[in-house]
């Protein structure tokens, strides 16, 4: 046992490719280290007829990989930092945050290279709300359509031609082998990037020594950095992945810039904040640029969004 580690993952393509890269990067450290890939169905996997937004709840992601540290039947959980919420339960931390892929999202269609391509009232598929608003706000013209699945479901779906063009992460085409599918980067400034996006993080057990160290070196403090200030943001502002939240952070030496986004799913209204400051104040740089959204009535345009 002490010279073994479980590794919990949902099934889906990506993050099974997520824990594999995860155990590849461990065994190169421990060769002789024995190592379980667990995979696991949760909620957000299972309920794929209905927008997230409207499923409701944090955490549809990882919920059932939590139980199962917290039941003993795996050491460590490996997620997508976009899907991990702020809070984790008693028991539970999170460890190591690893290094980012690009975060931005990526442009993908068989027949236009990038937005500005699309004719007048095209038809975009995309299920996040985040994208959805900054695809309306400045081109309200095109037609939004929603867009569930996997990485292959979704590309899939727009091959079958149900779509002119989606939207998805670069991050999990790169990692899954599509990086020829992308049409273009959108640039973070046009489209700012989910809290965490490109990031994957490895939670488990807090009161686990040799579990946390085995894990520790995979730990890449810039991308921390980033996330920390990102998801500050999302902790001050009350919000999970499903809601319309966009931010992002880059350094430059020691300085951390993050920029914050909170908008309307139609693009009606759309509060934007940055600010920046040492690295070392991450987190509170993010809870800052929340403080500075809500001033411009965040609270409104998501507590509108909860009710429903
Ligand atoms: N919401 C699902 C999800 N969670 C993480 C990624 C991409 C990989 C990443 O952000 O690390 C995706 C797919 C997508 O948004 O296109």
């Amino acid at each position: 046992m002490s010279n073994s580690i479980r590794i919990a993952t949902r099934k889906s393509p990506l993050a099974m490719w997520q824990a594999e890269h995860t155990a590849a990067l461990l065994k190169a450290r421990y060769p002789d280290l024995a190592i379980e890939i667990i995979g696991m169905t949760t909620k957000g996997d299972k309920i794929l007829d209905a927008p997230l937004a409207k499923v409701g709840g944090k955490g549809l992601f990882v919920k059932e990989l939590e139980q199962g540290m917290l039941e003993g039947q795996a050491d460590i959980a490996v997620h997508s930092m976009k899907d991990v919420p702020v809070d984790f339960p008693e028991g539970l931390h999170l460890a190591v945050i690893m290094e980012r892929e690009d975060p931005r999202d990526a442009f993908v269609s068989n027949k236009y290279e990038k937005i500005e391509d699309l004719p007048q009232g095209a038809c975009v598929g995309t299920s996040s709300l985040r994208r959805q608003c900054q695809i309306a706000d400045r081109r309200p013209d095109l037609r939004i359509e929603p867009l569930r699945g996997n990485v292959n479901t979704r590309l899939a779906k727009l091959d079958a031609g149900d779509y002119d063009a989606i939207i998805l992460a670069a991050a999990g085409l790169v990692r899954l082998g599509f990086e020829d599918r992308i049409r273009s980067r959108i640039e973070t400034g046009l489209s700012l990037p989910a809290i965490g996006q490109g990031a994957i993080g490895i939670e488990c057990r807090s009161e686990d020594p040799r579990v946390n160290d085995l894990i520790a070196p995979l730990h890449h403090l810039d991308t921390a950095d980033r996330v920390l200030a990102e998801r500050g943001m999302n902790a001050r502002l009350n919000g999970g992945c499903q809601v319309p939240i966009a931010g992002h952070a880059v350094l430059d030496g020691d300085r951390l810039f993050l920029r914050g986004l909170v908008g309307s799913p139609d693009g009606s209204r759309m509060l934007r904040a940055e600010l920046e400051g040492p690295r070392s104040e991450a987190e509170s740089i993010g809870t800052r640029v929340a403080e500075d959204l809500l001033s411009q009535g965040a609270d409104e345009i998501l507590s509108a969004l909860m009710e429903h």
